[in-house]
């Protein structure tokens, strides 16, 4: 209290440059001072300026906009912190509200995507027994920044940097989204852009048909009212930085924070580990960056709950004999497979350098000695007794997960094992010209020294031309070239009459030539291709930028970090090769590289890692060590490159070896690495089979680059499975429609990434153990692919049939065109003599009765049934 008689009011400006009134003679008590009152200037010190609440006698501290850039008095803009119980960084004319930034979450404002920590800014929310406030700091002190509300009612970030610009640069306008509108998706409505909300999970449109007529502003209902017997049902938590959070969010999540009761029922119910959010009761500053990845589990735990019409827990499973065999199952995979691989890669290493010993002439010589055989096979045939014609390549061989069962059931093979030569590499017309068998491995050993490479190489070293051709292939370098398939310029086929063609774009055959991708051998057996080569040079430069964020931000920067606007072809940022990993639902490592020759690579200062050499961590490791160290660049020999994640199968050998990252196990025995896929096809028997089908999933989904943020949302909460692998690859339009085709009109969205001629589609690459099997519980590994396959075909995506299937034949004709593939198959006699593209990637051994059936169907041509697209 101030005793008036003896107070003698002192104003004086102190050297900090704040204005003080406070008692003469003393310099304790300032009874009001100018910081306080900040002007339309918020400085990142917050001593010297600040945006809350003085909790002690409720004061706020705010800015206010200046009346016009001439006139510094009290303006029509206010920016404050809104109210304590919820802080949300609130912009207003008045008492109206215009825009918001929150509210905070313990975390971050929600929803902003501006005002979000980066290297150089990090703005904190401050909550001490005395005050509430947000602050901001600069952490490279070479830069000087401020935050102003302008006349006009903009919130403006500028900065100074002392040695470059000399002069207040305009980073950002905080304002400009519109998400950051007040209320714009209303009531428990999350805000995507202007012209689309969703609603929390568990909550449906309040008016659906205001919401069909783009007004959300009347916000979302709860699906089922809750019951608040406990503390689960009346915590909805939804944790999204880029996504705006409902104006009436439904828990008190400050109260949470803030009370150590709920706290503790909170803490109860969520795992030990995973509630390690930065809740605490004495007085603390929380920094508004991404939290730890077991926060976020929480917080996702927290998000399910809400939702009631998923089941939060699934019941726990009872582990069988074969849970152990897959656990134990290195053992068989250390003394028999690892052996047996080492030495039969060595075996194929022979081979193929006996092979280069031959002239291409003598390689060409025989090639065409083995055609004619072929051609003798095929007329050998007896229709009304043999049946239907495929490769003699046994199913455990080929690198694919299905099941292959038509090779089980009676079939007619044709022997193509002798087809494992490279024909010739034309360095004038860049051509490579291969045999269906030459493999990965081959092809780079042979053109990476020559400076040239495929212009898409397949990673893992056993895969065929044969084999990515009329399925599919792909690489990091695809959302250059296309798939595997799209750089091949002409195709050897010998048709179902014996007779050889050469397919090219412009020739007779071209409706051939644009069928056989996808089309698994059912059209005729290929018996070479001319595939591009492009020139390369000896590095590859890579750069591992770490990202954080929820799966929406990752798939974000996953976009960001390649895909350049509309048509922006010479963009100099599109790097040659581009991958990402998603460790986690909030972390990922995106990966870009650009060729670079030795010299550069050797030049001082520059780290050249040799990832191929086998005591080197797994590749997929050492990229997620990015996420610690930081981003980080390093040249790595090309060709070692091209096969990074041929030694640990991606990270599936995680899981077939556990140890096998060890230092110790990599020394010893990483020159027996990889296990060759076909030997432990050979050594899994029926039940690691069926687990693998039942309990794992190996799964691809092609989808349309602007769909990246839904489908790792759909994968994440459908299945749970890190690490994901992002590759994109460019769908081209065609002169006719293809099996796989973009989407109509993609054209004129002009979409990131997407051209004139081609949709850019990303892989999301999803293999591994679903997290439900992990903690034990049940999971229907042929459910989830159904449901994935059926998000697929709602979502114009695609599924590359060397995994399970699940799809009816109604539903694969839905995700994939039969118009081309049918008239081809008709044209060229296929049918009656090739299986079915449908029938060879069905699941389920093929009886005696199901092949005739099959036969039969061949004839009558199944997908004219097929019922058109809903
Ligand atoms: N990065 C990538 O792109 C990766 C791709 N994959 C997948 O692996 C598969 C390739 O495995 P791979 O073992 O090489 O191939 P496969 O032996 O599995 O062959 C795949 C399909 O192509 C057919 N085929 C192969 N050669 C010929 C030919 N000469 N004439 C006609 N048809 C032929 C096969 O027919 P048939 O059944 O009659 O033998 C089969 O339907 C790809 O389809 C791909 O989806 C896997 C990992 C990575
Ligand atoms: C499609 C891509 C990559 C896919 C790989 C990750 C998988 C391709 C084939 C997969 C496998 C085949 C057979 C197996 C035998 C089982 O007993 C264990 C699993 C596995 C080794 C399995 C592992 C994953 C694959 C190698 C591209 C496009 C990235």
């Amino acid at each position: 209290m101030i005793h008036l008689e003896s107070f003698t009011p002192v104003l004086q400006l102190l050297d900090s440059g704040n204005l003080v009134i406070r008692e003469d003679g003393r310099n304790t008590t300032i009874f009001w001072e100018s910081f306080d009152f900040p002007a339309d200037t918020l400085l990142p010190d917050s001593k010297l300026s600040k945006l809350g609440w003085k909790l002690d006698d409720g004061m706020q501290m705010f800015i206010r906009s200046w009346k016009s850039i001439e006139n510094p008095s009290e303006g029509e803009y206010g920016f404050s912190l809104d109210p304590p119980e919820a802080p949300q960084l609130v912009l207003r004319s008045g008492s109206r509200k215009l825009f918001r930034w929150g509210p905070f979450d313990g975390i971050r404002f929600s929803g902003s995507s501006t005002l979000t920590a980066n290297p150089l800014l990090q703005t904190m929310f401050v909550y001490n027994f005395k005050e509430l406030y947000f602050k901001y700091e600069i952490l490279d002190e070479s830069v000087l920044s401020r935050i102003v509300i302008s006349p006009m009612g903009s919130v403006q970030y500028f900065t100074w940097r002392v040695n470059i610009s000399r002069e207040w640069n305009l980073v950002v306008t905080f304002n400009s989204g519109p998400c950051d509108n007040y209320a714009n998706c209303g009531n428990y409505g999350i805000c995507y852009s202007l012209s689309s909300c969703k609603c929390l999970s568990g909550f449906t449109p309040d008016s659906p048909r205001d919401w069909g007529l783009f007004s959300y502003s009347g916000g979302c209902r709860r699906k089922h009212e809750l019951s608040c017997e406990n503390i689960k049902d009346c915590v909805d938590f939804y944790y999204e930085s880029r996504e705006k959070r409902p104006t009436i969010f439904p828990i008190k999540i400050l109260s949470i924070i803030f009370s150590k009761v709920a706290l503790a029922s909170l803490t109860a119910f969520c795992s030990e580990k995973a509630l390690q959010i930065p809740i605490r009761s004495d007085p603390f500053p929380l920094p508004i960056s991404p939290p730890s990845s077991s926060t976020f589990s929480c917080y996702r735990n927290l998000q399910k709950m809400a939702d009631l019409e998923a089941p939060l827990v699934r019941p726990k499973r009872k582990k069988v004999w074969v849970d152990y065999f897959v656990q134990f199952r290195w053992i068989i995979v250390i003394f028999v497979v690892l052996p047996i691989s080492f030495t039969l890669y060595f075996l194929t290493y022979l081979g193929d350098v006996r092979s280069e010993w031959k002239s291409y002439k003598q390689r060409q010589k025989e090639h065409e000695e083995n055609v004619k055989k072929v051609q003798k096979r095929l007329k050998e045939r007896n229709p009304s007794k043999d049946g239907l014609v495929c490769t003699a390549r046994k199913p455990w061989i080929a690198v694919g997960m299905r099941n292959v069962d038509y090779k089980r059931a009676r079939h007619f093979e044709v022997d193509l094992s002798a087809f494992r030569n490279i024909l010739e590499i034309d360095q004038e017309r860049m051509i490579a010209k291969c045999e269906p068998l030459v493999n990965m491995g081959q092809i780079t050993r042979a053109s990476v020294p020559m400076n040239l490479a495929l212009a898409v190489v397949a990673e893992l070293d056993d895969l065929t031309v044969g084999g990515l051709i009329n399925g599919y292939g792909i690489e990091g370098s695809s959302h250059l070239y296309g798939l595997f398939s799209d750089t091949v310029v002409a195709y050897e086929i010998v048709l179902a009459d014996g007779q050889v063609v050469r397919a090219t774009k412009d020739n007779e055959y071209s409706d051939l030539f644009y069928a056989i991708p996808w089309s698994q051998g059912t059209l005729g057996l290929l018996m070479s291709a001319e595939i591009k080569l492009i020139p390369i040079k000896e590095y590859m430069k890579l750069t591992y930028k770490p990202v954080r964020g929820n799966v929406r931000d990752l798939a974000q920067a996953y976009i960001d970090s390649f895909a350049p606007d509309f048509d922006d072809e010479n963009n100099e940022k599109v790097p040659d090769f581009v991958e990402t990993m998603i460790y986690n639902p909030h972390e990922g490592v995106c990966m870009t590289g650009k060729y670079a020759s030795k010299e550069e690579a050797k030049m001082k200062g520059n780290k050249i890692n040799s990832v191929g050499w086998w005591f080197k961590p797994w590749f997929y490791q050492h990229a997620e060590t990015a996420l610690k160290k930081g981003e980080f660049v390093e040249y790595i020999p090309t060709r070692e490159y091209y096969h990074r994640h041929t030694r640990c199968l991606y990270w599936e050998g995680k899981l077939i070896l556990p140890f096998g990252d060890q230092w110790w196990f990599r020394f010893l025995f990483g020159w027996l690495m990889p296990p060759k896929v076909s030997l432990l096809k050979a050594t899994q028997g029926e039940a690691i089979r069926n687990y693998y089908h039942e309990m794992h999933v190996i799964q691809d989904m092609l989808v349309p680059l602007y769909k990246v943020p839904d489908a790792l949302e759909w994968v994440d909460r459908e299945m749970e499975i890190y690490p994901l692998w992002l590759c994109p690859h460019r769908l081209y339009k065609l002169p006719c429609k293809t099996m796989i085709y973009p989407e109509e009109g993609f054209e004129q969205e002009r979409r990131q990434g997407d051209t004139s001629y081609a949709q850019m589609y990303t892989d999301v690459g999803v293999y591994y153990t679903p997290g439900p099997v992990f903690r034990g519980e049940v999971f229907d590994g042929a459910d989830a692919v159904r449901r994935l396959e059926t998000w697929l075909i709602e979502n114009h995506g695609f599924q590359p049939q060397y995994a399970v299937s699940e799809l009816d034949e109604k539903k694969f004709w839905r995700m994939f065109d039969a118009g081309l593939y049918e008239k081809c198959r008709n044209k060229y006699g296929a049918v009656g003599t090739f299986m079915s593209v449908y029938y060879k990637s069905k699941k389920g051994r093929k009886t005696e009765k199901e092949v005739q059936e099959a036969e039969k169907a061949q004839v009558d041509t199944p997908y004219a049934e097929v019922d058109q697209p809903e």
